[in-house]
Order: structure tokens, then sequence, then C-alpha cells
């Protein structure tokens, strides 16, 4: 390992026997089928190797951070209220991200205590489909412009400074568009993941960043050929599920093609997007996250880079 590399270097192996150290009690087998259902896609192998290791860790950066606002309150004589740690995880379209914030969410509330795990998805943040056409940029939808980042700053300030009910608005991926009028509250979580392509992203129109408010951060990498054929893959699923329901965005034009033509168009839609978007906006934003993730072909994490400071 070059020890003058910003970054601390795990394979695999490594990671997983940072376990193996680890006083809390392990999941049951029982715990685990339970997480299989709520997370079909990741492996009992994957929980056991990575995401266990991974939940200790944040419980350990999250305990001390409690601790430091216990002290600062107390130095300071002002009473600190309750603040929530918060995790962002970044990385590009399909990579894994809301799958990844689903498990570590489940994981973290079984922390001591029960912690109160949140979690919020930027997509809610997109500006509705009618003002993305209006601004002519619907072709755009997940680069900077398309997002409505005052609104997301706002949330994530309020949510930060403790308000006791912050509100965030709801994307739906069936509709692909905002849920007009739909939202989810947020009530003083101990933990919020906040998941999304944009979390790291650095916007000169606002003073702050959204990433100013994230006690921890986690970049979700891999090759893009294996993005692009998760990709793929998701819109062949969600083609013969999500867009077979008349109420799809995509029903009229997705729910009848075949499968080949599934294929070039999700392909098409991959170049000319989302596969943009990641060279431009989301793969630069990869060194700031603290944690690297990086994915094989089989969505297995083989490597994890922890960033020193
Ligand atoms: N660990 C995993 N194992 C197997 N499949 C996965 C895993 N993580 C994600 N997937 C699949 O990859 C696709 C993209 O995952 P998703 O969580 O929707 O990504 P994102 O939120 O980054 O867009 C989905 O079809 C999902 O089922
Ligand atoms: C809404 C999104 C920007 C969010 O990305 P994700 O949650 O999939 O990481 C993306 O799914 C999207 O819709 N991109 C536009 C091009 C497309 O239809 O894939």
């Amino acid at each position: 390992m070059n020890l003058y590399s910003p970054y601390i270097e795990f394979n695999r192996k490594e990671w997983a026997e940072l376990q193996e150290h680890q006083t809390t009690i392990p999941l049951t087998e029982m715990e685990l089928e339970q997480l299989k259902g709520l997370n079909e896609e990741v492996s009992i192998q994957e929980v056991k190797d990575i995401y266990l290791p991974l939940t200790h860790f944040i419980d350990l950066y999250a305990s001390v951070s409690r601790e430091l606002n216990r002290l600062t309150a107390s130095y300071l004589k002002k009473e600190a209220g309750p603040v929530p740690y918060i995790i962002g995880i970044g990385g590009s379209v399909a990579v894994g991200k809301s799958t990844a914030a689903r498990l570590l969410q489940a994981l973290l509330a079984r922390g001591k205590n029960n912690p109160k795990v949140d979690l919020v998805t930027t997509d809610g943040f997109l500006y509705p489909n009618a003002v993305l056409e209006e601004k002519g940029i619907m072709n755009r939808k997940g680069f900077p412009e398309s997002y409505d980042i005052k609104s997301l700053i706002q949330f994530m300030g309020d949510v930060k400074s403790g308000k006791p009910e912050v509100k965030a608005p709801v994307y739906s991926h069936l509709a692909y568009d905002v849920i007009p009028g739909e939202e989810k509250t947020i009530s003083q979580p101990d933990i919020l993941i906040i998941e999304g392509i944009n979390v790291l992203q650095i916007k000169k129109e606002t003073p702050l960043l959204v990433s100013d408010f994230f006690d921890f951060s986690i970049y979700i990498d891999a090759e893009e050929q294996h993005i692009r054929h998760w990709y793929i893959e998701r819109f062949k699923l969600l083609r013969n599920t999500a867009f077979q329901n008349t109420e799809s965005f995509f029903h009229s034009r997705f729910a009848n093609i075949g499968e080949e033509e599934a294929v070039q168009t999700a392909s098409q839609i991959w170049q000319d997007i989302n596969a943009k978007n990641l060279h431009e906006n989301i793969l630069p934003t990869k060194g700031r996250a603290r944690l690297i993730l990086k994915k094989e072909a089989d969505h297995s994490i083989q490597r994890i880079q922890l960033r020193k400071l």
C-alpha cells in the first residue's frame, strides 16, 4: 500500500475481517432472511462481508459525533438539541445507491438504542417534468440544472437544525415524475441517509453544498460497462413490471416493445443522458466521498477506500 496515499485501502477479505473483532451480536439467520426479503438483490454474504463491518464503522463515527455534540453543548453552556447524523450516498444512475441505502438503513436501525434512521432520495428535488419541458431540458433529467437545488439545501439545513417536521417531495419512477402534493415527513431522526446522483456535487449558485451537511459520505463506484448493463437490465425489468401499469409514464411507449427494442431504447437513453451525466457531473465527485465502495460485474464490492480525512 502507498503510505502517502490519501486513502486507506481494503480488499474484500481485509474489510470482512474487521467484523471478527466486533462485540456486537451478529445478525441472526432469521434477521438475515428478513433483510433478504427487504433487499432481494443483496446476497447474505455481501451483508456479512461488507455491510455489517460498514454499519459498525458508521456506528462508531456516529457515537463519537454524538459525544462531540454533547461536549460542545456543555462547554458552550448551550443545549444543542437533536442533531441528526447525516450520511450521503452518491454515484451513477443505476449503480445501486437506493439498494445500498435501504440495506444500510435497516442495519443501522438495529444499532445500540435502536436509532431512528430515515432515508431520503434527491430524486424528489428534481423539477417536475412540466418545468423541465418548459425549460427545454427534459433530456437532461438528473443533470445539475434539473434539480431545485435551493429547496434541497433548505431541506438539508432544516433537518440538520433539528426542526421537528421537515418535508421532502417524492419522485415516482413509475410516473417518471415528481408526485404532485406527495411529501415524505422527516421528524428528527437520529440518522438520515440521503442518496442521489448529485449529493457530492459543487453548485456555484448556492452558498452551501448538500455535502456541507454530511457527517459521512459514500460513493458507490463501478466500471461504466457494468453500470450500463445494470441500467439496461433494470429498464427491461421495469418494462415487464412497472411499464405494464397504465399509470406508467412509459406505458404507451414501452409496454409492448420487444426485448431487442427495449435494449436499444435503454442503451440510447444511457448513452445520451445518464453516461453523459456520469462523465460530466457524477464521476468528478468521487474524490469528495469519505468512503468509496468499488463494485464488480456481479455487484459484489471488492475494494473499499477510506479517505484519511
Ligand atoms: N447488491 C446488489 N446485488 C444485485 N443487484 C443489485 C444490487 N444493488 C443494486 N442492484 C440492482 O441494480 C439496479 C440498480 O440499483 P438501484 O439501487 O436502483 O440503483 P440507483 O439507486 O443507484 O439508481 C437495480 O435493478 C437493482 O435491483
Ligand atoms: C431520476 C434519475 C435522474 C435518478 O437516478 P437514479 O435514482 O436512478 O440513480 C434517473 O433515474 C433518470 O430518470 N435519468 C434520466 C434518464 C433516464 O430515463 O434514465
